[in-house]
């Protein structure tokens, strides 16, 4: 005769299946013919347990403070060890697995992350957890049960429905499952519903607006007196809108870098698992690709190509550059009706034609293992606004007869150098990015990629080959530390959170005082992370307000990146937010009350 330890109507701590984590759950039923509990967690989710899965409250309380002695008396030797020894954490990406074990890996996450709205752990409930102390001891509570859930294999539980529905599936559990990862449901369960940028209107209205507005300010940035009020279309400066050889020029630079990312240079790396559970590869040599196109137009320069052609049909190359952004707009719209439900991007599968147009409807469109998306985000675009800024430089020699460039122009050059040089040596990054993850490749991306940001990121360098802005030394030193800080505050933020996502028990990182979240994994609070939520986004806010001091203060038009980025970034901040709400429940409320600003100390 089995023992029952524990009866219907108490309390106690269940084991989360495929996590070891804990959570408060009432008991409702005991088997006594497969030996399991039910038990029912706070947002109304039915499990059966095992017995050796639930413990009582006390029992609980009682482990947690001796596992927590237990982790101050222990070497940090050993430690690490440990840490290392479990195959949670060891690092996605740095190990060779066969497909088969990373699906049982995907398939171990989606049962981990299917985590109900529940009081996290006791030590997760009090605003001690912030000390690192404590969150070590949360790491031995779970280590002291890693052999057991070693031994848990399929069966063990049983996810029920609710007594109170009939689909057959936990309302709450398919809706938490929905938020935490929208790919891991079936399509017909799934419908989006929230429209993005004032919906099927609003963009109607982007569409129209944004190529209007980058026209516009190419317009006011080439003439003399760059202020609003002297804004006028005079007919030299509409009448070539189009030209052929520039078209070409264009075009033959997108099959140049399409030819460069193809080159078998670099290492091949997996991107995050799609719904199917899949992963996609992609050849990494954004920085090769970077080098080779400096040396090529260092080349072009050597044989007494005019760059300053760039400068002289800047408005040509814009509207050749839009003409291809809406071609390959449509191209992606017409095949992503092939698209499988797998390829599809959950925000652009809307059943409206100009919605999913604007947002895109396939995730990673590919021709081979050519990718679209990811090749626009970071080739043509980004090397083109180098090329762009660097042939800024050569105008504004040639036009103001000057031996050497002005120093803002020098600054502007070097500094978004390094931004750009930063994103393609980190290109692996962006594959955890959401706009790789979540977003469709529509007309938003492809014009984004490919006219929004080498046509308006080189506002500054355009602007100076017209325009002159004198700086002091005082003023050049003051600017270089303002963007050498933000650099180093993006950077830092970025690789940190990229670090920690990818092995939280790294010994490097054991300094960072985390909160735990009930998905199993941490967030950051403290360093970067602790002094406000965004940390990388205030670092690349502050370097864009170093290049646009670099060009003065005489007019807007060197602001606009600076303009455009905090109007990006405080949406991609509010869209985070919500995303982590949802995603991370009482933990993301328990940060934001640790960590009160989002990205600017004190302000906002
Ligand atoms: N110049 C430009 O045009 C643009 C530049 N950027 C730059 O790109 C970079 C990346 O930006 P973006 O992808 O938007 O956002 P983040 O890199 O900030 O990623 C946000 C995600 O980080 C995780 N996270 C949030 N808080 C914490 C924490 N405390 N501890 C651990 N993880 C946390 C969450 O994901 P999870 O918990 O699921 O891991 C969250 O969803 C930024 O530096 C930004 O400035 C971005 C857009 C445009
Ligand atoms: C108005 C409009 C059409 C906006 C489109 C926005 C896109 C241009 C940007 C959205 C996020 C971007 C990022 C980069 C480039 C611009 C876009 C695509 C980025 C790849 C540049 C290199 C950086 O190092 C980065 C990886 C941090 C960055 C990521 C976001």
């Amino acid at each position: 005769m089995p023992t029952v330890r524990f009866q219907a109507g108490d309390t106690v701590m269940g084991r989360w299946p495929g996590s070891n984590l804990y959570y408060e759950v009432k008991v409702l039923s005991f088997d006594a013919k497969t030996l399991l509990y039910t038990v029912i967690y706070k947002d109304g989710t039915e499990l059966e347990l095992r017995d050796a899965d639930i413990k009582s409250l006390a029992g609980f309380k009682q482990g947690l403070a001796r596992s927590r002695s237990r982790s101050r008396s222990r070497s940090p030797a050993r430690t690490r060890r440990s840490r290392s020894r479990s195959p949670a954490r060891t690092s996605r990406r740095s190990s060779s697995r066969t497909t088969e074990v990373r699906k049982e890996k995907l398939k171990e996450v989606l049962e981990v992350r299917l985590t109900p709205v529940a009081i996290p752990l006791e030590n997760n409930s009090s605003n001690k957890h912030e000390t690192k102390e404590e969150n070590d001891a949360a790491n031995k509570v779970n280590e002291k049960t890693e052999e057991e859930s070693e031994n848990q294999v399929g069966g063990r539980y049983n996810l029920r429905r609710r007594k109170d529905q009939s689909d057959g599936r936990p309302v709450e559990l398919v809706k938490k499952m929905e938020e935490i990862l929208p790919h891991a449901i079936p399509q017909e369960t799934r419908k989006t519903t929230e429209l993005e940028f004032g919906g099927r209107i609003g963009v109607v209205f982007w569409l129209l607006f944004l190529p209007v507005v980058v026209l516009a300010m190419l317009i006011l940035c080439a003439q003399t007196d760059a202020s609003l009020l002297n804004f006028s279309l005079s007919p030299p400066l509409l009448e070539p809108l189009w030209d052929w050889q520039v078209f070409g020029i264009v075009v033959l630079w997108l099959l140049f870098q399409a030819v460069l990312s193809l080159l078998p240079i670099g290492k091949v790396v997996e991107g995050m698992p799609l719904k199917n559970g899949k992963t996609l590869k992609y050849r990494i040599n954004g920085f090769s690709a970077l080098i080779i196109s400096a040396l090529a137009v260092g080349g072009a320069v050597y044989y007494e190509v005019d760059l300053s052609y760039v400068h002289a049909h800047f408005l040509q190359f814009y509207t050749s550059a839009l003409l291809l952004s809406i071609l390959l707009s449509i191209y992606l719209f017409i095949r992503s009706r092939c698209a499988s439900e797998d390829e599809r991007a959950p925000a652009g599968n809307t059943g409206h034609v100009v919605y999913d147009f604007f947002m895109g409807r396939e995730l990673n469109p590919r021709i081979k293992s050519f990718d679209i998306k990811f090749f626009c985000e970071m080739r043509p675009g980004l090397i083109g606004w180098l090329v762009i800024n660097f042939a800024m430089l050569l105008a504004e020699m040639k036009h103001k007869n000057l031996d050497t460039p002005s120093p803002a122009m020098l600054l502007v050059n070097g500094f978004q150098l390094l931004w750009v040089a930063d994103g393609l040596w980190h290109e692996e990054k962006l594959l955890t990015m959401m706009d790789i993850v979540h977003d469709g490749f529509g007309f938003m991306l492809a014009f984004g990629d490919l006219a929004w940001v080498p046509f308006t990121f080189t506002c500054q360098a355009y602007y100076l080959v017209s325009h002159t802005s004198d700086l002091s030394v005082f003023w050049i030193v003051a600017i270089i530390i303002m963007n050498v800080v933000g650099y180093y505050i993006f950077r830092q933020a970025n690789s940190q959170k990229f670090a920690f996502r990818r092995n939280p028990s790294d010994p490097a990182l054991s300094y960072l005082k985390t909160i735990p979240t009930a998905t199993g994994k941490n967030l950051i609070v403290s360093g970067l992370w602790g002094f406000v939520r965004h940390p990388n986004y205030l670092g690349d806010l502050i370097m864009a307000l170093a290049w646009s001091l670099s060009c003065g203060f005489s007019h807007v038009i060197p602001y606009f990146y600076l303009i455009y980025l905090v109007v990006l970034l405080v949406h991609r901040d509010a869209r985070d937010e919500h995303q982590c709400r949802k995603k991370y429940g009482s933990a993301w409320e328990e940060y934001c009350k640790v960590v009160r600003y989002r990205i600017l100390p004190g302000i906002y």
